[in-house]
């Protein structure tokens, strides 16, 4: 018998209806949960975004060691954890949406990719034996058009997702059963004509911000 596995995120209709705005769920897959969602940020705020992480920009840096790496070539930055109107309230929402309390959420990381740049495939939980509150979720928020490339790649599931202004793409990687986790490999497509701006948010499975409820 197949008993299908709990999610984290609360899926009750085609809409999701958060503390200040309707977003659409326009493609899904039921395990591992992907959800492709738009009107996850509005314009304006995708281009505020933007604008404040222009200045804040270096070289995208890997995981706890700090070091450039190819795996990922593009560019990125963090925002301090609510630090202005536009940040908390966007944090809000997609706690809301996530279904994770915002003491959970990592600093919303933003990315900026150029032409050829590219973050290969690669899981977003950490995969060392001695781990402690592990990521359990991701969501990455599209900030601009892609003239060509730049999708979100999930080779296992042979899923493309192409970036549109102010959508997202939703996964989820809490499950007991290990494989539906590595099916959520994931890559973001070289950039072939145009630029690629994302912003991140990775959700812990415990506390971790201190400074919020
Ligand atoms: O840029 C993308 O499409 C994916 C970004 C990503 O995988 C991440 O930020 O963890
Ligand atoms: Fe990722």
């Amino acid at each position: 018998m197949n008993i299908k596995e709990q999610t984290i995120f609360n899926l009750t209709g085609n809409n999701l209806k958060t503390t200040d705005q309707e977003i659409n769920i326009v493609g899904k897959i039921d395990e591992p949960l992907i959800l492709i969602l738009e009107n996850v940020l509005s314009s304006v705020e995708c281009d505020a975004l933007v604008d404040l992480a222009k200045n804040r920009l270096e070289r995208a840096k890997i995981g706890k060691s700090h070091v450039v790496s190819e795996i990922r070539t593009s560019s990125s930055m963090f925002f301090e954890e609510s630090e202005n109107e536009l940040i908390q309230k966007i944090e809000t929402r997609v706690s809301d949406l996530m279904n994770i309390p915002i003491s959970h959420a990592e600093p919303l990381q933003i990315l900026h990719y150029n032409v050829g740049d590219q973050y290969q495939p690669h899981f977003d939980y950490f995969t060392s034996a001695n781990v402690v509150n592990n990521r359990i979720s991701t969501l990455v928020m599209y900030l601009n058009d892609v003239e060509a490339g730049g999708e979100t790649h999930f080779p296992s599931l042979r899923l493309s997702v192409t970036p549109k202004k102010g959508s997202a793409v939703y996964f989820e990687y809490f499950y007991s059963d290990h494989l539906l986790n590595e099916h959520t490999l994931h890559a973001g497509n070289p950039v072939v004509v145009g630029e690629k701006w994302v912003a991140t948010q990775w959700m812990r499975r415990q506390r971790h911000r201190y400074t919020t409820e």
